[in-house]
């Protein structure tokens, strides 16, 4: 009990904003509509059993009249149904997509927001697969909540109008046992109810295991899907590597799962089937078996006895519905859950300086540099990794970051770059400042190469000739003339191709500070030169501080400053590797 009112105080907390949202007149539009017709529904269904009865009475009475009257007002009902039951369906649908739009917006605007979605990997599992929570489990959770949030409230508005109908046939045809007649009154309500809770009792016991069962599921299909894109996306290493082997046995261990996982289902829902199975079978049967004696006995009508097979039918199931609807609740219930981590972890990474010892970043007006003051870097793990403190990176300074790897200098970047949190102490940065880091491998989306350069800006946010220009200044006129081209560029072009125009990228954007995390490693020396010519002379205003372990590139900074070991950690800068010096290749 505890465990559904935590469920549906979650489900609310998912569902209620939509309904609170800029789009709540049409949500809320939607489902009073969707309501009505539900309940509409159910009026019919009612009016249908009653006519049952006047339709068997007028064949027991082989009375023609009556029996046409009734054809013509099945007709009618018939119709009516007919088109309640279009736009109920037709309604919910558009109510679906309304909702799913709404969430899944709300979703990536959360997930995109800042660096939630890199943090969120940063902090380990806690939602795996996001891409299936905003695509598959939004899906599912709109139109399951609806499917079962309608179902549930159909099938209280049924038991309460059959209950009353089934109370009065209850009067009208006695139990009828062993020649007398006894009097139980609405006997027919409680055969149903206590049918009906016995069911749902021994549903429970045995499909309890199907919750978990559903939701490991989700978990391994999502999992194996996920391997299944990083074997595409890193197709060309694999390939390289003859590694297809490995991989085929990688993924056929996930997919193992899937089906290990599939085994145990199918089990399962083979038991709850077999159990609902005989249990519906055995409701055709029940209230005959209930009223026959009266019948037999001449006490009441066959009309009587198929009305109240009808209404026992309808009242036994609506209080089967968790009987009838168990596998949908529990693949709802995994779905919610999914979900609810999904939000609960977003909104740990969101708020990571609530919780952690974390790095505080201030915007400081006036100074053009930026400072770092009694930093310490740590990893996800808290243990400390790198430190600084009264370091300063003097505008327009060029200054090259040296030291072993796993020193800890791209995490530092990530700091200065404000995604990483974990650490203390101050990073100090000029208010207004636009920063740039281009790491060894830069992203392109996927489309065309103009709008693959200038991303982040948007597609259509610089002229042609001005991307143009760019790329051919670091060297790329062919490309230069294919800007309109659509591809998975990270996949066409080679590494040195993609450093370079990680370049253009930058040249356009005109940062203050760029960052170069071995940027144009896959660069030959004089093609590196050429390049950091072209950044001092296009850029004249950037602070740029590279990551680098050529000593050709001494010649393009003014300060090199190395990671120095001290204990278990690095230190930046703590004795300078070199006295502050003009750029000779930049002259
Ligand atoms: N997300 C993470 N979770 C756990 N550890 C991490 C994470 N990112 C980096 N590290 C660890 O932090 C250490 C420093 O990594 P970083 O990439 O900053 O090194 P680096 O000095 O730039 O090395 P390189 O010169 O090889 O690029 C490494 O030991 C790395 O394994």
């Amino acid at each position: 009990m505890k465990n559904i009112s935590a469920t549906l105080a979650i489900v609310w907390r998912i569902a209620i904003p939509y309904f609170r949202s800029e789009d709540k007149w049409a949500g809320r539009g939607l489902l009073g509509a969707v309501i009505a017709i539900e309940l509409a529904l159910v009026a019919i269904d009612v009016l249908v059993n009653q006519w049952q009865n006047r339709f068997y009475s007028a064949l027991q009475n082989s009375d023609w009249d009556a029996f046409v009257t009734q054809i013509w007002i099945f007709i009618a009902l018939a119709f009516t149904y007919i088109a309640l039951a279009v736009y109920k369906l037709y309604l919910n649908q558009w109510l679906q997509i309304r909702w799913r739009q709404w969430l899944t917006r709300h979703y990536l605007g959360e997930w995109l927001a800042g660096a939630t979605h890199y943090r969120m990997q940063l902090k380990g599992d806690a939602a795996d697969n996001p891409d299936q929570r905003i695509t598959e489990d939004v899906k599912n959770f709109v139109e399951q909540t609806l499917t079962i949030g309608l179902g549930l409230l159909s099938s209280i508005v049924t038991l309460f109008s059959f209950a009353l109908i089934l109370w009065g046939l209850s009067n009208a045809a006695p139990l009828h046992l062993f020649g007398t007649d006894l009097m139980i009154p609405g006997y027919l309500c409680w055969g149903a109810l206590i049918y009906a809770v016995f069911g749902t009792a021994l549903t429970h016991w045995i499909g309890a295991p199907l919750v978990n069962l559903n939701f490991e599921q989700q978990r391994y299909e999502a999992d194996f899907r996920f391997n299944l894109v990083r074997v595409r996306e890193n197709s060309e290493q694999i390939a390289l590597l003859k590694g297809e082997g490995a991989e085929r046995g990688r993924l056929l261990d996930r997919f193992g799962l899937v089906i290990g996982n599939w085994y145990a289902i199918m089990s399962r829902t083979k038991r709850l089937t077999m159990f609902t199975a005989s249990y519906q079978q055995a409701a055709v049967i029940f209230p005959y078996v209930l009223v026959a004696p009266a019948f037999f006995a001449k006490k009441i009508q066959l009309g009587d006895m198929m009305q109240t097979a009808s209404a026992f039918s309808s009242v036994q199931g609506a209080l089967s519905f968790f009987v009838v609807a168990y596998r949908s609740l529990a693949e709802w219930r995994s779905i919610v859950a999914r979900l609810d981590g999904f939000e609960m972890s977003v909104d740990t990474a969101a708020n990571l300086p609530a919780h952690e010892a974390t790095i505080e970043l201030k915007a400081a007006g006036g100074s053009r540099n930026i400072g770092l003051d009694k930093l310490c870097v740590y990893l996800p793990n808290g243990t400390p990794l790198v430190a600084a403190d009264g370091f300063a990176i003097q505008a327009p300074e060029r200054v090259l970051v040296t030291g072993p790897s796993g020193s800890g200098k791209s995490t530092l970047f990530r700091a200065i770059a404000g995604i990483w949190p974990f650490g203390t102490g101050t990073i100090v940065i000029p208010a207004q400042a636009k920063l740039m880091m281009l790491p060894q491998r830069p992203y392109f989306p996927v489309g065309a190469l103009g709008d693959a350069v200038i991303y982040p800006a948007a597609p259509g946010a610089f002229q042609a000739p001005r991307i143009r220009d760019a790329v051919i200044a670091v060297g790329l006129p062919d490309l230069a003339e294919r800007l309109n081209e659509d591809g998975h560029w990270n996949r066409v072009l080679s590494l040195g191709e993609q450093q370079r125009l990680g370049l253009a990228r930058a040249l356009l954007h005109v940062p203050d500070y760029l960052f170069l995390d071995e940027a144009t490693a896959s660069l030959d020396e004089p093609s590196e030169a050429r390049l950091y010519r072209l950044l001092a002379e296009k850029l004249p205003q950037a602070t740029i501080v590279s990551i680098g372990h050529r000593s050709t590139l001494d010649a393009f900074h003014t300060r090199k400053v190395a990671m120095v070991k001290d204990g278990a950690i690095h230190v930046l800068g703590k004795d300078d590797a070199s006295a502050e010096k003009e750029p000779t290749a930049a002259r």
